[in-house]
């Protein structure tokens, strides 16, 4: 597969690089970005931790926004930024920040116009460690974190594939998609109106039913606005109760749905996963 490398930043010793790729899975172009710690060489690889966006955003919100590089470098850990969204002039969209290119919710869609190029579920699970593994100084350790929609994506994605993902967290996650307002626009037009096709991108969902356990870590602010509408951590709570899964959960007073919230705790984040890649 053929990748183009549109920038390269030095930082913290190590490499901050985007790339372009014709995506087989999304049929269209795709940006994303790595953070390559020093340690990355020819003769050492490294873990990769996946970082799903939220709504609006691009590989470059968490790079340019999270100040994670710093601690990435320290404890040895790439990041992976991908695109929350197919991208391209014939790829379909709404009016809607929250449906269509920015907000492809990590899943594959199986509705028109969607299911054309709205396949984020099998490029984050499969296209993309593959891309990665096959071109950088990376190992086979893998862990994911996301924020908000990106959140969700995490959660899912590696409650459906415990085998793949050593650790995964989010700040401010969709927790239980399906009974908010987000979630059930976006599940509609992608993955149509049966309810029954909805549940297993439900991390609340998936939390309750779980028989395997991935160690998970997810942190809230108490003043986001999202939070009663959108977000319900409560739902997830009760979940990982019911099934006995080990989350850890922590509400923050007065931090909102921000970066700049994600820049406060990124650090726990990171450390939490690398010990769990690093094992
Ligand atoms: N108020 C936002 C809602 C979307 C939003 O808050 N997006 C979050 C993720 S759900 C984000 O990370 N935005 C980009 C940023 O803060 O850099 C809008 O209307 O654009």
């Amino acid at each position: 597969m053929i990748i183009e490398n549109v920038s390269s930043n030095k930082v913290f010793d190590g490499w901050h690089k985007q790339y372009t790729h014709q995506s087989a899975v999304l049929n269209c172009n795709m940006r994303f970005a790595i953070y390559l710690p020093p340690q990355a060489t020819n003769n050492q690889k490294v873990p990769v931790l996946y970082w799903l966006s939220g709504l609006t955003c691009t590989d470059e919100n968490f790079m340019q926004k999270a100040g994670a590089q710093r601690i990435a470098a320290e404890l040895g850990v790439a990041i992976v930024a991908p695109d929350t969204s197919p991208r391209g002039e014939d790829v379909a969209d709404d009016e809607g920040y929250d449906l269509g290119k920015g907000a492809g919710f990590y899943v594959n869609a199986t509705e028109a116009p969607w299911s054309r190029h709205y396949q984020m579920y099998d490029y984050i699970v499969k296209e993309l460690p593959e891309l990665i593994e096959s071109t950088f100084p990376v190992n086979e350790q893998r862990s994911i974190a996301g924020h908000s929609m990106g959140g969700h994506g995490a959660l899912t994605i590696a409650m459906l594939n415990p085998d793949r993902y050593q650790s995964m967290s989010a700040f401010s996650p969709i927790s239980n998609p399906m009974n908010c307002p987000w979630g059930q626009k976006a599940f509609t037009a992608y993955l149509g109106k049966d309810k029954a096709f909805w549940r297993i991108h439900d991390a609340s969902e998936l939390m309750r039913q779980a028989k395997r356990f991935v160690p998970a870590k997810v942190d809230q602010g108490e003043s986001d606005d999202f939070l009663t509408e959108q977000l319900k951590p409560e739902m997830l709570e009760a979940a990982a109760k019911a099934s006995g899964y080990p989350l850890e959960i922590n509400l923050h007073q007065g931090y909102d749905h921000s970066y700049y919230f994600i820049s406060s705790f990124i650090e726990a984040h990171l450390r939490f996963h690398a010990t769990h890649l690093n094992k």
